[in-house]
This record gives structure tokens, sequence and C-alpha cells, in this order.
């Protein structure tokens, strides 16, 4: 067994990933930690999440000197399951003890440190671990997963645009026109801390982060690709639901563009469904999948992509990361989760 500790393990990210470690054949849960000063330290995170009673009867720990000794002490892989500042301040403590560290926020994505300060809102304290981290996007990059010490586990709106145009861009079918993605996502999206903008009575459907959102710098680095993406915030709880607007190449067909995502076909989380049903928040929901369904008119088309934001989008997807690096199939724990 390898032994996971989850910092963060309060949010929604976090506990999502402690309630799939806690089921996991191979993983334990070696300890869940918050902030010094959280206003959880001594709950049981089912205390937070009662339908997670009996499987998450454990305790929220601060993160206190004491706890970096004994996380030093038991841990193999510690997952970061906190805001992007917070990780980039931690994740170095962790891998100076030689531990494998998962980070499930955009801290370590970027690889032009100065894109921290234009998209992040903050200066980049650790370039060297920046320049070493691996991306974990896990069906294109699991040699790197598997080789590095630091994980930075892909976004969530970034993982289902990727899966939806690297098939693409790999058979070279793109024409050189920036590429449109408008995307929806639940409020869990958003995190568990309290904001106004999140709250019942306040969110309906509006798009937010116009031309900066940090996904945009993440999708074109990772695509090689020009991207114009505009998030949207809806009033359901999970889900991210993408609408990719791309030009191809003249004379293109569309056997060409069904081939191109056969690449896909034997991922085990991957359901290509081409123009026959198109992907939903319902079909993904609460599900590990990734969701892909895609039109061809002309030189037009249109690729939806559907993920559950909390799973392929944060936790399924470190999981994933766990088991590559681990050499277990990478879909071990997760096909029949919720
Ligand atoms: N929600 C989502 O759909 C996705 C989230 N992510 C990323 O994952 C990360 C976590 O997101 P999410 O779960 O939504 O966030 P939440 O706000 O729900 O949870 C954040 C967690 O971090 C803890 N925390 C805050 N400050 C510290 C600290 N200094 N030391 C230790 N723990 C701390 C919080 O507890 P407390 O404040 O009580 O200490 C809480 O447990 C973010 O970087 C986010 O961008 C990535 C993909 C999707
Ligand atoms: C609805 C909502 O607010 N979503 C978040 C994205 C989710 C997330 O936490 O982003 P990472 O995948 O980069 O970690 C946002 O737009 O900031």
């Amino acid at each position: 067994m390898l032994n996971v500790t989850i910092i963060g393990a309060s949010g929604y990210s976090g506990a999502e990933l402690a309630s799939l470690i806690a089921k996991h054949p191979n993983f334990s849960l070696a300890g869940c930690f918050v902030s010094e000063q959280s206003l959880d330290k001594g709950k049981l995170l089912s205390d937070l999440y009662p339908e997670h009673a009996s499987l998450l009867d454990t305790l929220l720990l601060p993160l206190n000197e004491q706890a970096f000794a004994d996380i030093e002490a038991k841990a193999d892989f510690v997952c970061l399951c906190t805001d992007h500042k917070v990780s980039v301040e931690l994740a170095p403590k962790f891998l100076a003890t030689g531990k494998k560290v998962f980070d499930l926020s955009g801290g370590f994505r970027l690889k032009n440190p100065q894109d921290y300060d234009s998209f992040y809102g903050f200066t980049h304290q650790s370039p060297t671990w920046l320049a070493q981290a691996e991306y974990g996007l896990a069906e294109w990059n699991a040699k790197g997963i598997s080789q590095a010490q630091l994980v930075a586990v892909a976004g969530c709106y970034p993982t289902a645009a990727l899966n939806g145009l690297k098939p693409l861009k790999q058979a070279d079918l793109l024409a050189d026109d920036t590429i449109i993605v408008n995307a929806v996502s639940g409020v869990t999206g958003a995190g568990r801390k309290a904001n106004i903008g999140t709250q019942f009575c306040e969110v309906s459907l509006a798009p937010y982060g116009l031309f900066n959102h940090r996904h945009t710098p993440e999708i074109s680095q990772y695509l090689g690709h020009s991207v114009l993406f505009t998030p949207h915030l809806g009033n359901f709880a999970r889900g991210i639901l993408e609408t990719i607007y791309v030009k191809l190449k003249p004379g293109v067909s569309e056997h060409q563009v069904n081939e191109a995502f056969q690449v896909l076909a034997d991922e085990p989380l991957i359901r290509l469904k081409g123009n026959k049903q198109m992907p939903s928040i319902k079909g993904v929901a609460k599900q590990p999948y990734v969701d892909i369904g895609w039109q061809v008119q002309g030189e037009q088309l249109i690729v939806v992509v559907a993920i559950d934001n909390l799973l392929k989008g944060a936790a399924g997807q470190a999981l994933q990361c766990m088991n590559i690096a681990a050499l277990l199939p990478a879909e071990l724990g997760l096909k029949g989760v919720s």
C-alpha cells in the first residue's frame, strides 16, 4: 500500500480525492490536513460531508510543524488541493523531503513564470520547480507523469478542451484561425469557501473572465494553437460542458476528423460519441469520464466535450496520475465511483 496525504482535504476537490483514496485497493489515506487557522481543524471529514459517513470518519488536522514531521515520516504521495499561491509555497517543502507531489492547483502548470504575474496575480516564487513540473493530463503525458517528482494536474476547463482538440492538432487538421472555446461550469468549480457570486440566490448563467481567464494560456500552451476561451458559471452543482468552434484546413473530410479521434478510442476513461449523441452534464456528473461529440459541416467543425469538474477535472485525474506514477492501470479505482 502507498500512503497518500491530502492537504486541503476539507475543500471540494480534496474531499472528492479523499473518498477515492479511501476506496482504492492500492492506496491508503495517511492524513487529511487543513490550514493551521482553519475553522474545520479537529472536525471529521464526514462532519462536513455526511454522504461520506463511515468512509471518511477521518480527523482534519492543522498543517503545523508537527504535521510536516508526520507527513515526512509517513507519506509516499502528497496531494495539494489548495489555492494556487498556497500550493506554490507548500510544494517545495514536501519536494525537499523527497515526496512525490501532485498539485491540483494551477501553481505549476504554466511554463513561462511571467504568465503568473499576468494571469494569476502573483509573482512565482519557485521557477526551478516550475521548470521541472510535468503536466498531469493523464491520457497525453503518461511518461512525463511517471517520471516526475512534481505533477501539475491539468486544470478543469483545459482537461475538457485539450482532450477535444489534441486529436485534431496531432492529425494536423486545424486551420490557423483562433479556436473559440465556450464553457459552462457548475458552482463546485469555484470551491467551497463562501463567496457572494456563488450563493444560491445569486447564481444564474453568466460569463466571466473574458479574454483574461488563466486557463486561456494553459489551453494554448498545451495545444500549441491560439484559443479564445470564455467560461460561464451555471446554476448546477457539478460538471463542465464546452462547445468548441474549429475551422478545419481546406479539404479536410469528415472521415479524417472521425479517424483523428480514434487516437483516444482505447482510453478507458474517454467516451467518443461522434455525432450520434451530444455530451451533456447529466451524462458525466459524478462520473470519471470525458465525453466527446462532434459534427462537421464543410470546413466548420463543432466539438462538444463534457466532464465532471471534481472528478476528471480534479480528483479523478489526480488519481489517474498517481496510478500512473505507481505503475498501476490509470483508471484503477475510478470506474463505478458514484
Ligand atoms: N473545484 C474544482 O472544480 C477544481 C479545483 N481545482 C483546484 O484545486 C484547488 C482546490 O480547489 P477546491 O477544492 O475547489 O478549493 P476549496 O476552496 O473548496 O478548498 C481549499 C482547501 O484548502 C484548505 N486550505 C486553505 N489554505 C490552506 C493552507 N494555507 N494550508 C493548508 N490548507 C489550506 C482549505 O481549508 P481551510 O481554509 O479551512 O484551511 C480547504 O480545505 C484549487 O487550486 C483549485 O483551483 C482544480 C480543478 C477543479
Ligand atoms: C466555476 C469556477 O469558478 N471555476 C474556476 C475554475 C476551476 C478551478 O479551480 O481551476 P483550476 O482547474 O485551474 O484549478 C475558475 O474559473 O476559476
